[in-house]
């Protein structure tokens, strides 16, 4: 499957596109990519590939409109004179429309033709567009790519916007070319092997949030069974025993004591799964035994469990922070004082009272700062820069403090 026939493929492909990876981006002006389709999608990598040094040639239906959108500097032309002035060309429009590329079949012998496509629905079609598109053009090298970045994305440059693309081609030279063009933009490209990854490739944007649902049913579902398990205990059982009115308590004090439980059986959610697959590896002595579907699931969406619980935690610190600012605080308050008064008491000073709540506000700020520190290294760009001791080591110091808490 590695090698599509390189069939009529100018024989110096190599050279004549991708700069020598040696001789980085200063070479990038020299080349010049390919673009069919001026829709928003090539409008916003042509910005991009005019940033990082690259002529663009961009093919459209109608070049004399179409050039109004992009840079003087961009030569808008016909498709076939586009097609004919590069080796890699991106193919920016959408699927239904890869036909009217049909008589440029014997243009496109041995060129790159990036499909950057997505679709509306998963699984759309019985066939990937890459295979599709690979099926109407045999002779050409169809690498898939780059359909996981949104034309914004790709405007606002490499550093605010997500950088990962997966890649996928039967031809190992055309994906890795492609690859080196990925990085050269200032994306971390993933490769993803043969072209028939391209399907799962496809699937990804339209997967994105998957792996969320599982956690934030659970989070609401928690939240919802210890807010009405609080309502009933605080509100409604003094309410029916003795006639006390405690309804005020709804918005502030009872949220505020369902979110610190949520967040911590959601981080205990996190930690379990990960005692349970330790458990299952013991019981079987083999850590290559499949671990069962449930539990593949748990394990995979430990981060969205921990960024809940984080979630859960910053709320709780911000309700906990104004509860002193409460009118019914103060009324409280002023009630105790006066009753001290009415019973003669000149200091209710309680040291072991006040300790206690001393070394709970430390804890809970200690706890906080570091559950911040575990948030903060679950964003890919920080996790890639730490090593595997250093990210354990955070985790561990984690465990340790919440534990002594
Ligand atoms: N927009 C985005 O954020 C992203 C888009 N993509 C993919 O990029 C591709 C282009 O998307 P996008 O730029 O948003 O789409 P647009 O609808 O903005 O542009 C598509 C382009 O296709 C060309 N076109 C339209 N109709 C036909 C036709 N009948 N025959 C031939 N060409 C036609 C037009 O160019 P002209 O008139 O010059 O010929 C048009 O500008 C799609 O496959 C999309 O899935 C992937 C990731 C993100
Ligand atoms: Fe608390």
């Amino acid at each position: 499957m590695e090698s599509i026939s390189m069939m009529g493929s100018p024989k110096n492909l190599s050279e004549s596109f991708l700069p020598n990876v040696a001789n980085g981006i200063k070479d990038a002006s020299k080349m010049t990519v390919g673009i069919i389709g001026s829709g928003d999608f090539a409008k916003s990598l042509t910005i991009r590939l005019i940033r990082c040094g690259y002529r663009v040639v961009v093919g459209s239906r109608n070049p004399k409109l179409a050039a109004e959108f992009f840079p003087h500097v961009v030569d808008v032309t016909h498709h076939e004179d586009a097609v004919t002035k590069t080796n890699i060309i991106f193919v920016a429009i959408h699927r239904e429309h890869y036909t009217s590329l049909w008589d440029l079949k014997h243009l496109l012998v041995g060129k790159i033709l990036v499909d950057v496509s997505n679709n509306t629905r998963v699984d759309q079609y019985p066939d990937s567009n890459a295979e599709y598109l690979a099926s109407l053009f045999p002779d050409s090298l169809i690498v898939k790519g780059f359909n996981v970045v949104s034309a914004w994305s790709l405007q606002l440059g490499p550093k605010d916007a997500s950088r990962q693309v997966y890649i996928c081609s039967n031809n190992v030279q055309a994906r890795h070319q492609v690859t080196e063009l990925a990085r050269q933009l200032g994306f971390i490209p993933i490769d993803l092997g043969p072209l028939s990854s391209s399907r799962e490739i496809e699937n990804l944007p339209l997967r994105l949030f998957t792996l969320w649902k599982g956690p934030v049913v659970i989070a609401i579902s928690l939240a919802t069974f210890f807010f009405v398990y609080s309502f009933i205990r605080d509100v409604i059982h003094p309410y029916v025993r003795n006639q006390q009115s405690d309804f005020y308590k709804i918005p502030i004090e009872i949220v505020n004591k369902t979110l610190p439980i949520v967040a911590i059986t959601l981080l205990s959610l996190v930690y379990l799964s990960g005692l349970i697959a330790a458990a299952y590896q013991l019981y079987y002595s083999t850590k290559y035994r499949r671990f069962p579907p449930w539990l593949d699931s748990w394990l995979q969406c430990r981060k969205q469990l921990g960024l809940l619980s984080f979630f859960f935690a910053a709320v709780h610190v911000a309700y906990s922070l104004c509860l002193p600012m409460r009118r019914s605080e103060r009324y409280l308050f002023l009630n105790m004082a006066y009753q001290q008064v009415h019973a003669n008491v000149e200091n209710s000073w309680n040291e072991e009272e006040v300790w206690r709540i001393e070394m709970y506000i430390s804890f809970g700020i200690m706890s906080l700062g570091l559950l911040s520190l575990l948030a903060v290294t679950s964003i890919p760009s920080v996790n890639s820069a730490l090593n595997w001791r250093e990210f354990s080591f955070i985790q561990v110091c984690y465990f340790q403090n919440n534990v002594c808490c």
